[in-house]
């Protein structure tokens, strides 16, 4: 059986000796004691692990709040029990903050301290299934890089599986952040052509002047300024996959050359004169509607007719409700541990305001919103006041207007913007409050009262090249 490790610390040798003997009637727990300081914290933060952490506030060598910091950050799933003589809501509340599961008050009961450590050791199994379970189900609507559980996402892969072998031509649409170029780029993994380029171009993201020139290079004095040759993105994607991102946004002159190299396979730099045969599948994405855009002149007909032979539809995030869960925990876990974090839960209420939202931007707006979050957060836990305000908002939580007046709205998102913009702040300078106060733009004491009226620690932003806080 495994057993559960218990590490307790106190200053009071009797003490630990009545928690050790106590607990030693739980066949499940294996105990360990320490009374110093200073070896509390070495093997706290050493290379054994600890399943719960039970710990006194007063010690004359450590304060337990400090140990407790020290511990959650080396391991951020430790379960911590404070143990107290002298409780103080200060000390209680700061307990909880950085991630305290619980306190006892001195002396308790033997059955006291048994039924709590077996409810936290509870817990702590039942969280641990559930991540396994995530993990589990996670693995199971996974298709390539892309999450999805939805019926509609399902479609999106059957096709994706479909038409990825079969060398056509494909047009991918959906709202901004769907993820159209994920799906271009799975198609062009599972095509026959995966191990040649794939060559992604923002088509509205290029000057008009320099498209042509970079869709299909130049020769040498081409024009004022082309001194050498270039090759064109489309010539650089030969034998691969080149995948033209808001083709609605190209110019309608343009357009017609796209069209002609398209049905010839080949191009002509700008100034040769030589015509270049290509091989290259194109994967056309747009955001626009492309009937609306032929109606309305500004896209040509026959070039839709010949980039739509395969055709994918992505469905906007706010129509497949069942994956915002499932991709909100998948960020969550992808982005927790870029950020120091080891292990972090959406709470069913904070998972509650994801998905009552509308997400325009969809998946990267999401993604975005969990990056956000896991900024805040300091401790195990994704909360609803952890989330970017808007959503919080839109949920209603805040925001639906009659319990809540403008000017206490308006305090409130002052105060959550506050917190939100010195959490980025602190995070792109890792904690280094000089440069801080030079982005910011406001005097140093009052970037600092303001990090202590949102409980922010520098020294929580402070990671070593390895990404582990110090
Ligand atoms: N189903 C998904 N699973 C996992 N990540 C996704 C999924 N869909 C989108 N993403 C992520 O969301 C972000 C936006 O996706 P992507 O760039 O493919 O969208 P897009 O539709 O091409 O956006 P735009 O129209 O703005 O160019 C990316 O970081 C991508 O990895």
């Amino acid at each position: 059986m495994h057993k559960a490790k218990v590490f307790i610390v106190d200053d009071e040798p009797g003490m630990l000796e009545v928690c050790a003997d106590t607990l030693a009637k739980l066949d499940d727990v294996e105990v360990a004691v320490e009374s110093n300081g200073n070896q509390a914290v070495k093997r706290l933060t050493g290379e054994e692990s600890w399943d719960l952490l039970i710990t006194d506030i007063r010690m004359p060598d450590i304060h337990g709040v400090d140990l407790l910091r020290i511990a959650r950050r080396h391991d951020p799933n430790l379960v911590v029990l404070m143990l107290t003589a002298f409780p103080t809501v200060e000390t209680a509340v700061e307990s909880m903050k950085l991630g305290a599961a619980d306190y006892l008050t001195k002396p308790f009961l033997p059955d006291d301290l048994r039924a709590t450590v077996r409810r936290l050791l509870e817990q702590r199994r039942l969280r641990e299934e559930n991540n396994l379970l995530q993990r589990q189900v996670e693995r199971s609507n996974r298709f390539g890089d892309m999450i999805g559980c939805s019926e509609p996402m399902r479609r999106v892969f059957d096709t994706v599986q479909r038409v990825a072998p079969n060398d056509v031509d494909v047009l991918i649409l959906g709202e901004t952040g769907t993820g159209k170029e994920l799906v271009a780029r799975s198609i062009h993994q599972q095509s026959g052509r995966k191990d040649n380029r794939f060559v992604p171009v923002d088509c509205g993201a290029i000057p008009e002047a320099l498209l042509e020139s970079e869709f299909f290079g130049h020769e040498r004095g081409a024009f004022s300024g082309a001194d050498t040759r270039s090759l064109g993105l489309m010539e650089f994607a030969d034998g691969g996959t080149f995948f033209l991102d808001e083709i609605g946004q190209l110019p309608i002159n343009l357009q017609a050359k796209l069209l002609r190299a398209l049905q010839e396979r080949r191009i002509r730099r700008v100034g040769g004169t030589q015509e270049i045969e290509l091989d290259v599948r194109v994967i056309a994405a747009t955001s626009l509607n492309l009937e609306q855009e032929i109606a309305e002149q500004r896209f040509r007909a026959d070039l839709f007719y010949r980039i739509n032979v395969a055709r994918i539809d992505l469905p906007p995030l706010r129509d497949r409700a069942e994956d915002i869960a499932l991709l909100a925990r998948h960020f969550v876990q992808r982005h927790a541990g870029e950020m120091g974090h080891k292990q972090i839960n959406i709470t069913p209420e904070a998972l509650e305001v994801l998905c009552s939202y509308r997400w325009p931007g969809n998946v990267r707006e999401l993604q975005n919103a969990i990056r956000r979050a896991l900024a805040m957060t300091r401790d195990s836990e994704l909360r609803p006041d952890d989330l970017p305000t808007e959503l919080v908002i839109a949920a209603g939580d805040v925001g639906c207007g009659k319990d809540h007046g403008l000017f206490e709205l308006r305090d409130q998102h002052v105060t959550d913007f506050e917190r939100q913009y010195l959490a980025q702040l602190m995070q792109r300078h890792q904690g280094d409050v000089v440069a801080a106060v030079g982005e910011a733009k406001v005097p140093r004491g009052t970037l600092y009262r303001l990090l202590k009226k949102h409980d922010l620690n520098p020294a929580d932003f402070r990671f070593d090249d390895a990404g582990q806080q110090i």
